[in-house]
């Protein structure tokens, strides 16, 4: 139902124009990407594709953005913002925050050295947005193995696609308070790593001190992240546990031994995440302002 060429007579320079705004963010802070990135998926996993994460809570009205794994968390508004005040001059009421979040996620990918994917387009965007639904379907970094798999296969995705998935975690940043646990609790994380990371994560205390999620290339879309798990090194409890002795450790080594195939399979994964039920033809509305509804 989604098309790749949505906005070639509509907007032609819709495309472009989100291209180029994505790699002067990323030019100047690497680490947007990684926030546009993850704003995507915390779009789709809640009710679909639908824009609704960017709806600013009002005096009456709750959305996203204060959810549990939303809040003091996700970045990448002022870049959206800018993007969509940019197309709408150029082309008012034509294309969806949904679809410049899909975009910007393909391009932020690309710009830090991933695999480009055909991004399809036509995405309308959500007037309602769910706290509880935010709060129950993203994952949370405390879930084990067994647990990831289910919230993935709840979305349709294999526990193979789950793992391609997470390698987006070969860039970034995350807070002292989402890993914490794992340095001061748990045995399978390498004692050196550990040793270090408690130097800005102290036991008690800065919370939002950040660190990146691979030791090794935080800024490079690489599969550096797969070849931390078989050494233990790991930040989220969540990344170790796709290397911890069960059915995802042999992903994890191949992905290791092979990064074309985990660009490869993480591209065709993006696709599908982009798929989840968008809001298509008269439902929803294309906003002008992605903060609230028209
Ligand atoms: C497998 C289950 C997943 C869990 C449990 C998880 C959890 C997390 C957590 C806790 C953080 C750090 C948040 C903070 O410090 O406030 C994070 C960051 C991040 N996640 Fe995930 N995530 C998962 C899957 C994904 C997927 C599927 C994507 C994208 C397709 C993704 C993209 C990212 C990115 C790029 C960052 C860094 C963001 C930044 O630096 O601003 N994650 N994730
Ligand atoms: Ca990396």
């Amino acid at each position: 139902q989604l098309s790749g060429t949505f906005y070639s007579s509509s907007c032609p320079s819709a495309l472009s124009t989100i291209k180029s705004a994505v790699s002067s963010a990323v030019s100047s802070e690497a680490r947007m990407g990684a926030s546009l990135l993850r704003l995507h998926f915390h779009d789709c996993f809640v009710n679909g594709c639908d824009g609704s994460i960017l709806l600013d809570d009002t005096a009456n009205f709750t959305g996203e953005k204060n959810a549990a794994p939303n809040a003091n968390s996700v970045r990448g508004f002022d870049v959206i913002d800018t993007i969509k005040s940019q197309l709408e001059s150029k082309c008012p009421g034509v294309v969806s925050c949904a679809d410049i979040v899909a975009v910007a996620a393909r391009d932020s990918v690309v710009a830090l050295g991933g695999s480009s994917w055909t991004v399809l387009l036509g995405r309308r965007d959500s007037t309602t947005a769910s706290q509880s639904a935010a709060n129950a379907n993203i994952p949370a970094p405390t879930l084990s193995l067994s647990g990831l798999i289910s919230a993935f296969s709840n979305k349709g995705f294999t526990a193979k696609e789950m793992v391609a998935l997470s390698g987006s975690h070969t860039i970034g940043q995350a807070r002292c308070t989402v890993f914490r646990a794992r340095l001061y609790n748990e045995n399978n994380i390498n004692a050196t790593f550990a040793t270090s990371l408690k130097a800005s994560c102290p036991s008690s205390g800065g919370d939002n001190n950040l660190s990146p999620l691979d030791t090794t290339s935080p800024t490079s879309f690489d599969n550096a992240y797969f070849k931390n798990l078989q050494i233990q090194k790991g930040l989220l409890h969540s990344d170790q546990q796709l290397f911890s002795g069960g059915s995802t450790d042999a992903q994890v080594n191949a992905y290791s031994g092979n990064a074309a195939t985990f660009k490869t399979d993480f591209a065709n994964a993006m696709v599908k995440m982009g798929n989840l039920s968008p809001l298509t033809g008269s439902n929803g509305q294309i906003r002008k302002n992605c903060r609230r509804v028209n």
